[in-house]
């Protein structure tokens, strides 16, 4: 059943049920799963940015990789322009495969440290039997520009880079394919405050100039408060809440929401906010808790919770929210 989406724009993306369980084998006879991601359902509108945010190991990465195609899902849809992902003939799924670009938090890691910057840039070109190579070339130095670096930057390695630069050659190498939409996974989370700020300043106007979408992924409320329209939040494999960025910082509504929001500085949350102190850790994906899977941690749990799954429900236009509390 395709996720019921409230009257607006046509998405760009439409994430339905998208699920990613890993099998772990067998104890004393019953067989273990992990679920990385569980039943998600999103869609993200054209030229809009939204925040993934949550708690390592809630499955963030898990998301974007699916978006992006670099992982197979176990179960749900994916649709792009209203097309279904997983049954597009080989032609059009390679011009869709151009159109997402993933943009990893260290591209050192994605990245060969043999190859110059040159040819780093011109292999998705390449690839793709883009443009004669002067013409590459031409791209190459032309995308050196946008992204703040000068043509000296060519001829050296990866490895020679600080990390703020070593990112403007990630994000440069996404955008070689000319995309619509970017999967932004922790992209800052590397580096210093200061070389953050730039970052995300380019990144935001790159994203007015190239008219991009974007998921940005991570851990960080402030920066996602910084670079977001909407923001998803997720605990263990599902989306807890979304919601606009100012209401979802303002007027936070599920338990675990209003945690995180209670530990960013007052400038950014809602004045009258008193802070709440999670217990323990984020449980295993392996042995999700029964009923809520926050239960174990929500100071507000009642018996309910325990025994039943809350779904995300629309509770108005804009917002929706998984708990008991908000029926
Ligand atoms: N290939 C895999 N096999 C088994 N489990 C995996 C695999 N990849 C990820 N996981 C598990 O899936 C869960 C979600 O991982 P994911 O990396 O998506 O989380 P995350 O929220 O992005 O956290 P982080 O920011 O720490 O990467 C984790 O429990 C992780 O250990």
């Amino acid at each position: 059943m395709a996720i019921q989406l409230e009257p607006q724009r046509q998405p760009l993306v439409e994430i339905d049920q998208l699920q990613m369980h890993y099998p772990l084998g067998s104890i004393w006879g019953s067989k273990q799963t992990l679920k990385a991601v569980d039943g998600i359902s999103l869609h993200i509108r054209k030229g809009e940015t939204l925040g993934l945010v949550g708690e390592s190991g809630c499955g963030k990465s898990t998301v974007g990789q699916l978006t992006a195609r670099l992982l197979e899902p176990t179960g749900g849809r994916l649709f792009y322009k209203g097309e279904d992902l997983q049954k597009l003939r080989s032609g059009r799924d390679n011009q869709l495969r151009k159109q997402i670009q993933y943009v990893f938090q260290d591209p050192y890691t994605s990245m060969n440290p043999k190859h110059i910057i040159a040819a780093l840039l011109e292999e998705p070109l390449r690839i793709h039997r883009i443009g004669t190579r002067p013409e590459r070339k031409a791209k190459v130095r032309d995308m050196l520009k946008q992204i703040g670096l000068n043509e000296s930057y060519e001829f050296r390695y990866i490895h020679e880079l600080s990390g703020g630069q070593r990112q403007r050659i990630g994000i440069a190498r996404a955008l070689m394919l000319q995309p619509e939409f970017l999967i932004l996974d922790e992209p800052v989370s590397a580096l210093d405050v200061s070389v953050q700020s730039q970052i995300l300043n380019l990144l935001k106007d790159l994203q007015q100039q190239f008219s991009l979408t974007y998921l940005f992924i991570s851990h960080d409320l402030n920066v996602v408060h910084y670079m977001s329209d909407r923001v998803a939040v997720m605990y263990l494999g599902k989306i807890v809440e979304l919601a606009d960025v100012n209401d979802l910082y303002t007027s936070p509504l599920h338990p675990y929401t209003r945690a995180l929001v209670s530990a960013i500085p007052a400038k950014h949350r809602g004045q009258r906010q008193e802070r709440i102190r999670l217990q323990g850790e984020i449980p295993s994906a392996s042995a999700t808790p029964s009923g809520c899977a926050f239960h174990t941690r929500c100071p507000f749990a009642v018996e309910r919770c325990r025994r039943e799954t809350p779904t995300l429900r629309l509770i108005r236009p804009g917002r929706r929210v998984s708990c008991h509390l908000h029926e």
